[in-house]
């Protein structure tokens, strides 16, 4: 048998399958449009900003919601009707009782299971071994978020949404729950992730969907979406600031609007014939474009410009840029809002 397929040869049906989803509240529209399908196995993850409908379309999916319009079938069947030993949701916000240790709390949501994982093995599997005879409540933010990243996987699901399942946990507990959350898609568990979180995204989704006011307006893998969104790769050049004078006493240019200290427009000169844009504040000079095959050629270009400068950094197009390219209009006018951007590349925005 083939994967993605029944034993008797048929193609097997998405885990989630939903179409033309519509969902408004009074004048809001928090759903519009929204057609998703997810396979078997698979990490998807659903990002978006602030007010986007994420939450709103896991309440769809989980039939904790009343649609306006549009179907919902997950793991076959109308959500309503899933068996709930298959499926589970960890919410943003999850408070479970704060009096009973993370051993005694794990044993209780595996009782609520017809069968459920040895609540032993689950406090290994999160990274909290040693702290399975202390309260909820005397463990650290991560460490209670890591309880109810156990608790949500206590059933062993075959379809499990998570929100936000790492906020507040630290880069290695992080780098667990990952690990945690692979190991269940290898064996075939279909995960909805919400997140916030980019790099998240990238190291675990298959595919990502872009929510935005309601409109699911990207989907693909993460790496079609920055092939095709995330714009050039970018070197930024961190200028060695002038301390014998600022900005304002040093400005060679005789528009006072556009003063700028020597190292800047040093380094604007020798740069010229490179696509570039500058951020004033931070005194960087952001190069686009450039293959790191002609980084030395930009070094070199630095270097006969006189141009001073404290380091070099390259960056490849990532989840983030398209992300803010294709859903944060808004997010993007409030990340770059310190900054200002100039120079004539047309990808300014780029910049950071
Ligand atoms: N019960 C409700 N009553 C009225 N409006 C609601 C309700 N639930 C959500 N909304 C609105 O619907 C829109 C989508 O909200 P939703 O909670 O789905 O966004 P989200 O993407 O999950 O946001 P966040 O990232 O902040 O969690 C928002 O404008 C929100 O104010």
């Amino acid at each position: 048998m083939n994967a993605g397929e029944y034993a008797d040869g048929g193609p097997l049906e998405p885990v989630v399958d939903a179409e033309g989803l519509e969902k408004t509240y009074g004048e809001t529209v928090a759903l519009s449009s929204v057609s998703l399908s997810v396979d078997q196995g698979t990490v998807f993850g659903l990002l978006g900003p602030n007010g986007a409908g994420k939450t709103t379309l896991v309440r769809a999916l989980t039939g904790t919601t009343d649609l306006d319009s549009g179907s919902v079938r997950i793991l076959g069947n109308e959500p309503r009707a899933v068996d709930r030993n298959r499926i589970s949701v960890l919410p943003q916000a999850f408070s479970p009782p704060d009096r009973l240790t993370a051993r005694e709390l794990l044993a209780y949501y595996a009782s609520l299971y017809d069968e459920a994982r040895d609540p032993e093995r689950v406090l290994a599997d999160v990274g909290l071994a040693e702290d399975g005879d202390t309260w909820y409540e005397n463990l650290s933010g991560g460490q209670q978020r890591r309880v109810c990243v156990g608790a949500a996987i206590s059933n062993d699901p075959d379809l499990l949404f998570l929100d936000e399942p790492t906020t507040g946990i630290d880069p290695a507990g992080r780098r667990t729950v990952w690990g945690l959350l692979e190991a269940l898609a290898e064996r075939g568990t279909t995960i909805i992730l919400t997140t916030h979180d980019m790099a998240e995204a990238e190291h675990l989704a298959d595919r990502v969907g872009l929510l935005a006011d309601g409109r699911l307006v990207a989907t693909g893998t993460p790496s079609t979406l920055i092939a095709e969104h995330g714009g050039s790769s970018r070197l930024t050049v961190d200028l060695e600031t002038d301390t014998e004078s600022g900005p304002s006493a040093t400005a060679s240019t005789t528009d006072d609007s556009n003063l700028e200290p020597p190292s800047l427009e040093r380094a604007r000169d020798a740069v010229a014939h490179f696509e570039y844009a500058t951020t004033r504040e931070k005194e960087a000079l952001v190069i686009h474009d450039v293959p790191p095959a002609r980084i030395g050629a930009v070094v070199d270009a630095l270097e006969d410009g006189d141009v001073a400068y404290n380091g070099l950094s390259w960056a490849e197009p990532n989840l983030e840029d398209v992300y803010l390219a294709v859903a944060g209009d808004s997010e993007r006018r409030g990340t770059m809002q310190p900054t200002t951007l100039e120079g004539r590349a047309s990808t300014a925005g780029d910049a950071r």
